[in-house]
């Protein structure tokens, strides 16, 4: 039976490159919302969500351990119970709040399941504890108005965040018009409250606003896909469970796709012309199978190794890159994350290696 008083959390979801970490960091600005824990899901063999999250009087991360919606048995109901462990002994921050950001391919339908009393069973102590002291509030999905029209038509995983969403909250409005959206996302999940994150009357507490979620007011689809987890993990896990602990950075394929991880380090700066057409053949070189989806990272050049940038490839368009004046931790690894289908990794990490100095 859950508290009274349980900890309301927000999933924070969206295709790749979306725009969630941007929103999570303008968030967490937000003096109002500074009692906020912040799970971030991360996988690829090298951390970089970590770092890209700048605020935070709390912050957990789980790393390289693939797709939360693979692993929400373990990890999520993990990573809450250790927030309640630390609070329950007085340790860390105080917080109010737990907002979760999951990986731009997630399957929401996993993640809520494991989050709604009733729909999948505790399995545990610390299942039992989790659903007591936490109680999904709200699940806020990021569109990218710049790029969204490729995930919606090609990736269904897009289709189902925003059908599962509470909010939706149009990125990049500063690229592109929401105007063409509008209808279509409404179509979509009728019930979700749109809001375009670059006019000047987006406020964060309309995503923030407390509240119990309710499946029942969502696409019809919704009560469906939830029941096939119910149902595929009291056949034993075949869907959630199966996939449980990835052992590699891969994600697993029968609910992805085949889309894959490749992570790429290097233990000194890089050289920045080098680098430079690298991102250029990513972005420009795709043949054959091979479809790069998103490329993150944190690097620095061999002119100023003490003020790294962060990169940003989403589909086949580079972001400008972010210069920071430190790096963020004392992994000083220049490191990029690359996702997509078909990666080749030998020709990858040749042509990265060029880049070294
Ligand atoms: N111009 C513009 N760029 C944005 C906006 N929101 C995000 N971006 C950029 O889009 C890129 C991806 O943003 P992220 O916030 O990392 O996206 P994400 O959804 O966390 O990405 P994943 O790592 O795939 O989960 C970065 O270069 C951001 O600076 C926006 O509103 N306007």
């Amino acid at each position: 039976m859950q508290r009274a008083d349980a900890t309301p959390l927000f999933l924070l979801t969206g295709f790749l490159g979306a725009g969630k970490t941007t929103l999570l960091n303008r968030i967490l600005a937000d003096p109002r919302f500074a009692d906020s824990a912040v799970i971030i899901n991360e996988f690829g063999a090298v951390p970089v969500d970590h770092d890209l999250v700048r605020h935070g009087a709390q912050r957990v991360t789980i790393t390289a351990s693939g797709c939360l919606c693979c692993t929400v048995q373990g990890d999520l109901r993990g990573a809450l119970f250790a927030l309640q462990e630390e609070r329950a002994k007085g340790r860390g921050a105080a917080f109010s709040r737990v907002i979760v950001e999951t990986t731009g391919l997630a399957d929401p339908a996993p993640v809520v399941a494991g989050l709604i009393p009733g729909t999948l069973p505790a399995f545990g102590l610390r299942d039992h504890v989790v659903a007591r002291r936490f109680r999904l509030a709200r699940v806020i999905a990021a569109f990218d108005l710049e790029h969204g029209a490729g995930p919606l038509e090609n990736h269904f995983e897009c289709w189902k965040q925003l059908a599962f969403a509470d909010e939706i909250v149009l990125t990049k409005g500063d690229r592109a018009a929401a105007d063409p959206w509008l209808a279509e996302l409404a179509a979509l999940n009728p019930a979700a409250g749109l809001h375009v994150a670059a006019e000047a009357d987006f406020d964060l507490a309309a995503l923030l606003r407390d509240g119990a979620y309710q499946a029942a007011s969502k696409p019809e689809d919704v009560a469906g896909w939830l029941a096939l987890e119910a149902r595929a993990t009291g056949e034993g896990g075949a869907l959630s469970a199966s996939h449980a602990a990835p052992p590699s950075p891969s994600l697993p394929g029968d609910r992805h796709g085949g889309i894959v991880s490749l992570s790429l380090t290097h233990d000194g700066p890089l050289d920045r012309n080098g680098f430079s057409a690298f991102l250029h053949v990513l972005a420009t070189g795709q043949r054959g199978e091979m479809a790069l989806l998103r490329a993150k990272g944190i690097v620095a050049y061999s002119d100023a190794p003490d003020r790294p940038e962060v990169v940003h490839l989403v589909g086949q368009k580079l972001c400008p890159a972010l210069p920071l004046d430190r790096w963020p931790s004392a992994d000083r690894r220049s490191r990029l994350v690359l996702i997509g289908r078909a990666l080749r990794e030998e020709p990858l990490r040749k042509l990265f290696a060029v880049t070294r100095r």
